[in-house]
């Protein structure tokens, strides 16, 4: 428990990259705690899976350094760069990529460190999977068999998770409910992980930290509410009337896009459908659309 809120990953890494606008470096510096669970997102291209590479081993920045617990995963300067396969990293993808001969028992099984480890029935048990254990992966869902790669990647009992946007292939309420599965198996077994998203509202609903990248540059690192606030797309509304007094101008403003998206902590207060809140724009924030 002593060490649940020291960074437990430490990651330092450089690397040139060639972006779509041009060869750039990738240049991150960051920690993360313990158990921490951290969205990882940024527009197409702007370099997360190479980031989530160089934290699995599969690829090698030009410099840096890495650390998890107490110890080094990576120090270019010093030449060591622990194999993946020697990492505790669990690493699941947007295709699960599991062994399509084996079961789904038997794909969990390969990856935990006994047969006879109970871990495996509690993780099938977890995701509702015990049902469908003897089945071949080529005869389950899509969300079946990410839920399978989810478990699988956990059965290693990894230091570090690593998510590439696991659940975009799948439909709407299929991602929604293995989101919700992915919170409930983070929360119990508190594996620090990283999960890419290109859906920001996802991860501000499920990260407790956010990691931002922009061209290979950390934009916005920190809690998912600071980070929502600078990203907020502004609402937008064309002007209604002018009234132009002493002090103030008046505007009048009709709201073209009046649904609105907001993420608040849900330990603040209890939010209830059709009840009427006030909400402020802030004037300082208002832009002619084409500004
Ligand atoms: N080994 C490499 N050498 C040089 N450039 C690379 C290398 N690997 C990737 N790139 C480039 O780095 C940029 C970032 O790629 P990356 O796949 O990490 O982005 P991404 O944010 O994951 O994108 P997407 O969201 O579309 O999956 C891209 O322009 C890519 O072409």
């Amino acid at each position: 428990m002593g060490d649940i809120l020291m960074p437990m990953l430490h990651l330092r890494a450089r690397m040139n990259l060639l972006f779509a606008s041009g060869p750039a470096p990738l240049e991150v510096d960051f920690k993360l705690t313990a158990g921490s669970l951290t969205g990882l997102c940024g527009p197409s291209g702007s370099g997360k899976t190479t980031l989530l590479r160089i934290l699995a081993g599969l690829t090698v920045p030009d410099s840096g350094m890495m650390r998890v617990g107490d110890r080094i995963w990576l120090d270019t300067a010093q030449k060591i760069q622990v194999p993946t396969q020697q990492r505790k990293v669990g690493m699941v993808f947007q295709d699960a990529a599991l062994f399509p001969n084996m079961t789904v028992r038997q794909n969990v099984e390969f990856a935990a460190e006994s047969r006879r480890d109970s871990l495996v029935d509690e993780l099938l048990a977890l995701v509702d999977l015990e049902n469908l254990a003897d089945r071949k992966p080529a005869t389950l869902s899509g969300g079946q068999r990410q839920r399978v790669a989810l478990i699988r990647a956990l059965a290693r009992r990894p230091e570090v998770l690593l998510l590439d946007e696991p659940f975009s292939a799948l439909d709407y309420e299929t991602r929604e409910q293995l989101l919700g599965e992915l919170v409930r198996l983070h929360r119990q077994f508190g594996t620090t992980t990283v999960l890419v998203s290109h859906h920001q509202e996802e991860i501000q609903r499920v990260a407790d930290n956010i990691l931002e990248l922009k061209q290979g540059k950390v934009t916005n690192f920190g809690s998912p509410y600071t980070a929502e606030k600078e990203s907020l797309n502004p609402v937008t509304g064309i002007v209604n009337e002018v009234n132009v007094r002493e002090t103030t101008t008046q505007l009048q403003i009709r709201l073209t896009s009046p649904i609105i998206t907001v993420n608040v902590p849900s330990d603040t207060k209890e939010w209830h459908i059709g009840e009427a809140i006030a909400v402020s724009i802030d004037p300082q924030t208002l832009t002619r659309k084409a500004d």
